[in-house]
Order: C-alpha cells, then structure tokens, then sequence
C-alpha cells in the first residue's frame, strides 16, 4: 500500500510539473500601489501614529472608526474631483456598488448623521485609518495611505478652525518641526464666492470652480482657464477669479470684495484668535489656497514645507452644508486630514526622523535543557515587573546573537543559571537590554 501510495504520489508530481500545475511561487510583493509594514517600518508608522494620537487627546477629541468600504453613494460628488474619478469601487456579490473609501469625512459625516441629535454637541472626533485611491499605475503612486482626521461638528464660528490649526501646529512642534519649516496657508471660499457673485455666477458651479482652480499649482494657467471655460465661466470672470487668487493681504482682499464681506471678519476674527494660541508665526493668508475637495464652504486651509519641495503636508476646512446634502439638517463642521507620506518625507529631509529599534530590557536564555522550566520562570517574574522579556525559545545552545548584538555591546550584567550550584554568577554583559539571563 505505502509503495503504491509513494508510486502515486511521484506520478502526480511527474504529471503536475509536466503540466505546469506544480504549486509555483506566489508572488511576495503586496499590491500594485500598497505597501506591507514589516517590523521596523512598523514601529516608525506605530510612532507616527502615537503623536496623532498624543495631540487628538491634548486636544480631549475622541477616536471613532468606521468601516474601509462604504457605500458608493457617499462619494459620488459631481464636481469632477480627482478622488471622486479615481474612487477604488466595485460591485459586491449582492450586487452592491460599494468603494473602499477614499477620504473619511463622508462616514463621519454618515456617523454623526445616524447618531442623530441625540448626541450634545459640539463633537470633537478623531480618527485614523487608511484611505484608497485606484488611479491607472501609470504614474506609479500609491493607492493606499494613512490619513489621520480631526473634525468639529455643531460650532458655526472660527473658533472651530483656531482649534484645528493649534493642534496641528501642536502636532508639527511635537517633532521638532517649526514655524521656519513649516507653514499653514490660510484662505476662505467665500472670497471665491464673492467674486463669482460679482460675475452673476450660479452658485451651482461653485463647486466645480472650486476643484478646478486649486489645480492652478499644477495645471498649466491655459488649461484652467479651459477647464474654466468648459464649467460655464465666462471668460471675463476667468480673469478676476485667476486676479482674485493671487491677493495675500487683507487690505487687497477689501478692496475687491470689500470690507463687510463676510470672508473678511472671519479670517480676521481666525488670525486674532491665532494669536491667542500664539501660533500666528505659523500662518499666513493666501487666497491660492482653495483645496480639491467640493464640499468646503468657508475656510481652508494648507501645511507646506517652506522649501516648496514636498506636496502639501496636510489640508483641512469648513464644509457647512455636507451633512444637508446627505439628507441631514444643516450641521456646522470642520476638520482636516493628514496622511502619513508627507509627513515622513519631510522629517527625513529634516534628519529629524530617529531610529526606532527593536527595544528589549532582558534576554532569557537556557543554555541547557535542564534549565529551560526555571528560565520560563525568570521570563515570567520579569515580565510581570513590566519588563520588556525575549525569552530564547529555540533549541539548543544557538545564542539568539542577533537579539544580543543589535545594538551596542558593553559588559554589564548576565546572571547565570548554574544547574548544580543554584549558584547566580554575575559577569558583565548588556547590550541594548540591562540583564542577560542564561
Ligand atoms: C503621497 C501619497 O501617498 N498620497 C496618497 C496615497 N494614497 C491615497 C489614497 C486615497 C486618497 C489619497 C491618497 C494620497
């Protein structure tokens, strides 16, 4: 029997590898677009998020969390945005059409609406979760990243906005990162609201201007102002919104919409406040700053590196009326989103990125079998003070050296477990951790 068996089994491999059917490699490489964490990418991505973290408490936010995939309905915005068309969609075996979100402010928004008014508020939610575009790889960019979001619901004043700004100066300040790096661009759509109000604009297409001009950083002037052209702006309005954009003074900004303009008293009501935080040093107002996204009413606002070599670090804004068009009352609400690349670039271009080593505080090893059970003991004794413990589990003599060696050696302290005498020699050994116990 064990002979046919055997016989049987080499025939299938004989058939298989004729066949080709013989199990080849998969492939070890993630998705096209994604990226896996191993062990010391993981503990820079746990550190980064642990600042997230540490600022979104000062600031006494919770965390909330919903789910990767949404309905598409939550996304299907018609102002032509760039993370609408590239929406990472698909049907689902109910014959859903559902997407793997691509932002997290539309559940929050879902989140805030299904909790209803039960909720006091002004809510101060944060979360952080991974986010997914699904573009043609054509220009090779990643189609998953982390965005970590804060959002203020029920407070209609800029006081909303002050906050938002703090903590993410707060969070900047934390890493080392200052005013001379770094700065925040300050803007508010209604300036861009204005000026189509004065061209007998609708307002319907607001929107779509909106996302149109913030690609004036990276779009060709003529091609906006085709873009412009196609969105039903005439072509004399093109050159007052493109005249309108460049102002960086609010003395410029009251002589084209003037001084009762509503844009006005907020941005300048958002900069006193500034001062109160004593983050002024890091903002400045620049009617550029418009954002891709179409549901920002009132003000938006950037993080750039000084040295313009990065794309935005982070972006934010007040979006007053996305809760309506989800079928919910008009709710006030703000927030912004910062993801996880920029932000890395920026530090390593800084050299302010550390490393993050595998950190353990004592190495248990037994270096004969007999002393296996004890040395489970000390693991455990240690442990339970809250040490950091590697217990050398592997068999045999084989001294885990990695685990001893990465690092820096300096004689300090190992204990040896002697199995005749229970005797504790102490020589000096530490690397990296303060006790060898072997
Ligand atoms: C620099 C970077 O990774 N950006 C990025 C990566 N993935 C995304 C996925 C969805 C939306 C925006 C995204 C943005």
């Amino acid at each position: 029997r064990a002979m046919s068996g055997d016989l049987a089994v080499v025939a299938k491999d004989k058939e298989a590898s004729s066949k080709g059917t013989m199990q080849t490699q998969i492939t070890t490489d993630p998705p096209r677009g994604t990226r896996d964490f191993p062990p010391e990418d993981m503990r820079m991505r746990t550190w980064l998020f642990d600042k997230f973290r540490e600022v979104s408490r000062l600031f006494a936010f919770e965390e909330v969390d919903f789910p990767m995939v949404e309905s598409e309905d939550l996304y299907t915005r018609k102002a032509g945005e760039e993370i609408v068309g590239q929406l990472y969609n698909f049907e689902d075996k109910g014959g859903r059409k559902v997407a793997l979100r691509p932002e997290l402010t539309p559940s929050l928004a879902r989140l805030v609406l299904q909790k209803g008014r039960a909720q006091s508020f002004p809510l101060k939610w944060f979360a952080i979760g991974q986010c997914w575009r699904y573009e043609r790889m054509t220009r090779g960019r990643r189609r998953e990243h982390y965005q970590w979001n804060m959002d203020i619901i029920g407070v209609p004043g800029v006081e909303a906005e002050a906050e938002l700004l703090s903590a993410i100066v707060t969070f900047f300040t934390k890493l080392n990162i200052t005013s001379d790096d770094v700065g925040i661009k300050v803007s508010n759509r209604k300036v861009l609201q204005a000026v189509l109000e004065k061209y007998d604009i609708q307002p319907d297409s607001f929107a779509a201007v909106c996302v149109i001009v913030d690609k004036l950083d990276k779009l060709p002037r003529e091609e906006i102002e085709s873009e412009l052209d196609k969105a039903g702006v005439p072509s004399v309005a093109i050159e007052g919104i493109l005249q309108a954009l460049t102002l960086q003074s609010f003395d410029d900004l009251e002589a084209l919409i003037g001084a009762e303009s509503g844009a006005v008293a907020e941005l300048k009501q958002l900069f006193a406040l500034a001062e109160g935080y004593g983050i002024q040093d890091w903002l400045r107002f620049d009617a550029s700053v418009v954002r891709g996204l179409a549901y920002y009413t009132g003000t938006v606002f950037e993080a750039f590196d000084k040295e313009k070599k990065l794309r935005a670090i982070c972006g934010g804004g007040r979006y007053d009326r996305l809760l309506s068009t989800y079928g919910g009352q008009d709710t006030p609400a703000c927030g912004f989103g910062f993801g996880d690349a920029v932000i890395v670039e920026l530090l390593k271009e800084k050299k302010l990125l550390r490393a993050f080593p595998h950190e353990v505080d004592d190495v248990v090893m037994a270096l004969d079998d007999s002393l296996k059970i004890p040395a489970a003991g000390i693991a455990s004794r240690l442990r339970s003070t809250g040490r950091v413990v590697e217990l050398v589990i592997e068999k045999g003599k084989k001294m885990k050296w990695d685990v001893l060696c990465d690092g820096f050696v300096e004689l300090w302290s190992v204990v040896w477990l002697d199995p005749s005498f229970p005797v504790f020699y102490s020589a000096a050994f530490s690397i990296t951790s303060q006790t060898i116990v072997i």
